[in-house]
């Protein structure tokens, strides 16, 4: 198994699932970032967000508490993110 392993569409690399969203302008990409912290507040699991290039958003996702590990959050986290970017 090489690195930096494909789960789903995210990847895994250095105990992080990361994953790159494109939208289609800065507003919309606020607004999806906007989403995640909702869903962030509600399970109380905190991702890491970049804005940058004025439409790209970069998510990370570990768990704090186990020792920065990739736990069964992180992957639900992960699916569900996808789930708010598709139904945008
Ligand atoms: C007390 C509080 O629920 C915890 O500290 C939460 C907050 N948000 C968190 N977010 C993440 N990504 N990992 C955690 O372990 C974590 N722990």
């Amino acid at each position: 198994m090489n690195q930096k392993t494909k789960i789903m569409n995210w990847s895994k690399k250095n105990n992080q699932l990361e994953k790159s969203y494109v939208m289609d302008d800065f507003k919309q990409a606020i607004q999806f970032v906007n989403k995640v912290a909702d869903l962030a507040e509600q399970k109380e699991h905190h991702p890491s967000i970049h804005i940058h290039s004025y439409k790209n958003v970069d998510i990370r996702l570990t768990t704090h508490d186990q020792g920065n590990k990739v736990t069964e959050i992180d992957q639900e986290m992960s699916r569900e993110i996808d789930e708010i970017k598709k139904q945008m």
